[in-house]
C-alpha cells in the first residue's frame, strides 16, 4: 500500500500544534504516510505578510502559535480543494461554526474512502430540525456527523485535556481517539497522533468522547464566570463536578448507551480540569464577569483571533434541549446560555448550582 497523503484543515492554535505532532509522526513512519503534510491556511495578512508564505518561509505561526518551530515538511496550502487533493486522512482543525462552508466547498472531491478525524470541539445545532437522527434530538448534529453527513467518508474524533500552547511545549499530555470502526481505523490514527509526550488511547465509544469535547467548553464558561465573582477553587471544584453530571446526562439522553469509563479517559474529567483552570473560555468568561464588557469585546482583547467555542455551545445545547423540554434539568448548561446572552445576571450562576437536581 502507498503512503498515506495527509492534510490539517485548519491552521489556527491547536491546527498549528498538531501539525508539530503530525509533521514529525509523518517523518517517522515514512511506510505509512507521505512526509509532506498539507495544512489549509485561511489566508490573511499579518504585520503587512501574508500568513501562509510566513508559514512556508519562516515555519512559524506567527499570528496563532507564535514562537514555535513548525516542521518544514508541513506546508501552507490556502486553496481548500488543492490542500485535500489526494489525500487520504483529512484531520479538520477549526472553529466549529465554520465546518460546514468548508465541507460544502470540498464535496464531491473527497473520496469514499478518505479517512477523516475531527479534533473540532463543538456541536452543530440544526434549525431546520430535519432527518429523523437531528428530529429525535432537537436539531443536535455532532460535528462528526455534520462532516460524514456532507462528504460521505468515515469521521472519527479526536479530544483530550489539550491546551494547545503545552502541547506545543511538548509537556506530556494525552488525549483520545474516538474510532467506531475501532479495528479499521485506529491503527493508522494512533500512529499518526501518538508522540513519546502526546499519548493516545483509542476507544470505540466515539460519540462520548466527541460530546464531552464540546461541552467541557460550556462547563469552562461557568468555571470562568465563578473566577470572575472571586470564589474560589471549592466553587470550581463543584462546577466541574456538576458540569461532569450534566454531562454524562447529557450524553445518556441524546447518545444513550455510552461507556462509563469513557468520562475517565482524557476527553473526559482530564480535559475538564485543565479546561476549567487554563482555557480561553474560561479566560474570556472571567473577564466578561470583571468588565462587564460584551463577550465579543472580551474574546476580540483577549484572544488575538482566536475563538473561545463555549458561549456559541451553550447557545446552541441551550436551543436544543429548550425544544426538547429539556433544559430545567440541566441548570448549569442553561445559566451559562443565559448568562452569555445577557438573560441572567452572572451571580445568578450560585443560585442555579444551589439548586442543583443534583442535590435532591
Ligand atoms: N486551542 C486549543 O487549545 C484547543 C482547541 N481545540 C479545538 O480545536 C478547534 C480549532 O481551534 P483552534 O485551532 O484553537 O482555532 P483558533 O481559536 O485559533 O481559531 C482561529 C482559526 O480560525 C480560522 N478562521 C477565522 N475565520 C475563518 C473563516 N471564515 N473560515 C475558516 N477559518 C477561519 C483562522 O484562520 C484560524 O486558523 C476548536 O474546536 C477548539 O475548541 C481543541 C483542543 C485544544
Ligand atoms: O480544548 C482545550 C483544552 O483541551 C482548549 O480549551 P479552550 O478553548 O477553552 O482554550
Amino acid at each position: 500500500m502507498s503512503p498515506k497523503k495527509v492534510t490539517i484543515i485548519g491552521s489556527g492554535n491547536w491546527g498549528s500544534a498538531i501539525a508539530r505532532i503530525v509533521g514529525s509522526t509523518t517523518k517517522s513512519f515514512p511506510d505509512e504516510f507521505d512526509p509532506t503534510v498539507r495544512m489549509w491556511v485561511f489566508e490573511e495578512i499579518v504585520n503587512g505578510e501574508k500568513l501562509s508564505e510566513v508559514i512556508n518561509n519562516r515555519h512559524e505561526n506567527i499570528k496563532y502559535l507564535p514562537g514555535k518551530v513548525l516542521p518544514n515538511n508541513v506546508v501552507a496550502v490556502t486553496d481548500l480543494v488543492e490542500s485535500c487533493e489526494g489525500s487520504n486522512v483529512l484531520v479538520f482543525v477549526v472553529p466549529h461554526q465554520f465546518v460546514k462552508g468548508i465541507c460544502e466547498k470540498l464535496v464531491g472531491k473527497i473520496p469514499a474512502d478518505t479517512q477523516a478525524i475531527s479534533l473540532i470541539k463543538g456541536i452543530s445545532f440544526d434549525k431546520t430540525n430535519q432527518g429523523v437522527s437531528t428530529e429525535k434530538r432537537g436539531g443536535l448534529k455532532l460535528i462528526s456527523e455534520e462532516i460524514k453527513e456532507i462528504l460521505k467518508i468515515e469521521v472519527s474524533v479526536l479530544m483530550g485535556a489539550n491546551l494547545a500552547p503545552e502541547v506545543a511545549n511538548d509537556n506530556f499530555c494525552e488525549a483520545t481517539i474516538g474510532c467506531k470502526r475501532k479495528a479499521e481505523d485506529g491503527p493508522l490514527l494512533k500512529k499518526l497522533f501518538h508522540t513519546d509526550n502526546f499519548r493516545i488511547n483509542v476507544v470505540e465509544d466515539a460519540h462520548t468522547v466527541e460530546l464531552c469535547g464540546a461541552l467541557k467548553n460550556v462547563v469552562a464558561c461557568a468555571a470562568g464566570f465563578t473566577d470572575g465573582l472571586g470564589y474560589g477553587d471549592n466553587t470550581k471544584a463543584a462546577v466541574i463536578r456538576l458540569g461532569l453530571m450534566e454531562t454524562t446526562k447529557f450524553v445518556e439522553h441524546y447518545y444513550p448507551g455510552s461507556n462509563l469509563q469513557t468520562f475517565f479517559e482524557s476527553c473526559g474529567i482530564a480535559d475538564l480540569i485543565t479546561t476549567c483552570y487554563g482555557g480561553r473560555n474560561r479566560k474570556v468568561c472571567e473577564a466578561f464577569v470583571k468588565t462587564g464588557k460584551s463577550m465579543a469585546e472580551v474574546e476580540k482583547e483577549l484572544l488575538n483571533g482566536q475563538s473561545a467555542q463555549g458561549p456559541l455551545t451553550a447557545e446552541e445545547v441551550y436551543l436544543m434541549m429548550h425544544k426538547t423540554g429539556l433544559d430545567a434539568k440541566f441548570p448549569l448548561f442553561t445559566a451559562v446560555h443565559k448568562i452569555c446572552a445577557g438573560e441572567m445576571k452572572p451571580a445568578e450562576l450560585v443560585d442555579c448550582l444551589r439548586n442543583h437536581p443534583e442535590h435532591m
